[in-house]
């Protein structure tokens, strides 16, 4: 059994926390706040980010040096916008190499980079081929309370994924590997954008009809930007695509739905995400995915409607009228084109 650090211990650190302990492995749970890390130690519960009972085989971390020593593998949990700030910390202290996996969904606004190349970037030892990613529809309120779940994780080179596949897989929590990193990331961070339109969508009353239209047309927009940047098409046909946008955008455990049901009933972007308390990615990534869009002139018209919800005051009704009205179109061009290019007949 290995000893392994999470970073983060928000809601989806801790319930991998569970997974790993309910697994056998000695889990050193870190966080930036001392009176949570005195919490995790004398309750064996974190409140405020998950109703679960903690295993006496995690033990919760202040000081980072203590999580991360000697541990085969470190797991990054935390928002993505605090990744290169504790990976910064960690470049800083490591005396050993890790393993590292992250399972944080977004994408940085400005340098437009995955968690996975902000890792490699910051961390002195790694590259790319070291880092791994885990993914999928993977709500923390089930995790937490080991209902069965499908994850992916993905690396590059394939042995990194299979030690994560070996870390992190029980009777509950299954986890299948892939090697298409560009595809299972974006996946897990452009779902975001589509939950909270769904999350709108079901705050003004409109019905499935209108859901299953944005998961749906949600799909192709992340396929054509996760295939511009090399991504293979059927990836996001798989768990972190289709997989994460169907659990986002039907369930209420979802900060993104939650935060776009908001949003729909009327409430302004900063009084929810005061109300939330909790990280809600999809604002962050429709602000990184849309700057790519324009930059790299990728149609992604419910990306561009949220985006002026969120950052440029139109009403969701003016923007669904706006989506609605859009030229006429076939429902297949893009990513038939995408298809033929790639293999001709
Ligand atoms: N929740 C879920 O079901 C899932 C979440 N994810 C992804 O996991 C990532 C984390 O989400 P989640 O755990 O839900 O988020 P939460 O909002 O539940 O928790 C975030 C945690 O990160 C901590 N944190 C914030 N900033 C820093 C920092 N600079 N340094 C160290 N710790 C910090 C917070 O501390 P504080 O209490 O002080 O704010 C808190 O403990 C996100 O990218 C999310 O998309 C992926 C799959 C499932
Ligand atoms: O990614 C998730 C489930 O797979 C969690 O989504 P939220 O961040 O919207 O809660």
């Amino acid at each position: 059994m290995s000893k392994v650090a999470v970073l983060g211990a928000g809601s989806w650190g801790t319930a991998l926390s569970i997974v790993l302990a309910d697994n056998g492995h000695d889990v050193r749970l870190w966080t930036h706040r001392k009176e949570q890390a005195d919490e995790i130690n004398a309750t064996y519960r974190n409140e405020k980010y998950l109703d679960a009972d903690i295993p006496e085989q995690i033990k919760s971390f202040y000081e980072l040096e203590k999580a991360v020593d000697d541990v085969s593998a470190v797991i990054m949990v935390t928002p993505t916008k605090a990744i290169r700030d504790v990976c910064k910390q960690l470049n800083k202290i490591l005396k050993h190499k890790p393993v590292i996996i992250h399972a944080s969904k977004g994408i940085e606004p400005g340098s437009l980079k995955r968690v996975s190349q902000v890792i490699c970037e910051e961390m002195n030892q790694y590259n790319y081929e070291d880092i791994t990613v885990l993914s999928g529809p993977s709500h923390a309120e089930e995790v937490g309370k080991r209902q069965p779940t499908t994850v992916t994780v993905s690396s590059v080179t394939g042995s990194n994924a299979e030690f994560a596949q070996d870390l992190f897989i029980n009777k509950s929590f299954r986890v299948y590997t892939s090697t298409d990193m560009v595809g299972i990331e974006l996946g897990g961070a452009l779902k975001n954008i589509i939950a909270l339109g769904a999350g709108i969508s079901d705050g003004l009353g409109y019905g499935d009809n209108a859901k299953s239209a944005l998961i749906t047309r949600g799909l192709a927009e992340i396929t054509r930007l996760g295939a511009s940047l090399g991504a293979s098409p059927l990836t996001f046909l798989g768990l972190p695509g289709v997989g994460d946008l169907i659990v986002t955008c039907t369930s209420p455990h979802s900060r993104n739905w939650r935060a776009g049901n908001m949003l729909g009933k009327g409430y302004k972007l900063d009084e929810v995400l005061e109300q939330m308390g909790m990280v809600v990615e999809g604002v962050r990534t429709t602000k990184a995915a849309h700057q790519f869009a324009k930059e790299q002139q990728i149609e992604m018209p419910i990306t561009e409607g949220l985006y002026q919800i969120l950052f440029n005051e139109k009403t969701p009704k003016e923007v669904v009228e706006q989506l609605m009205r859009r030229d006429k179109r076939e429902e297949m061009d893009d990513i038939s084109a995408f298809l033929s290019a790639k293999f001709p007949q």
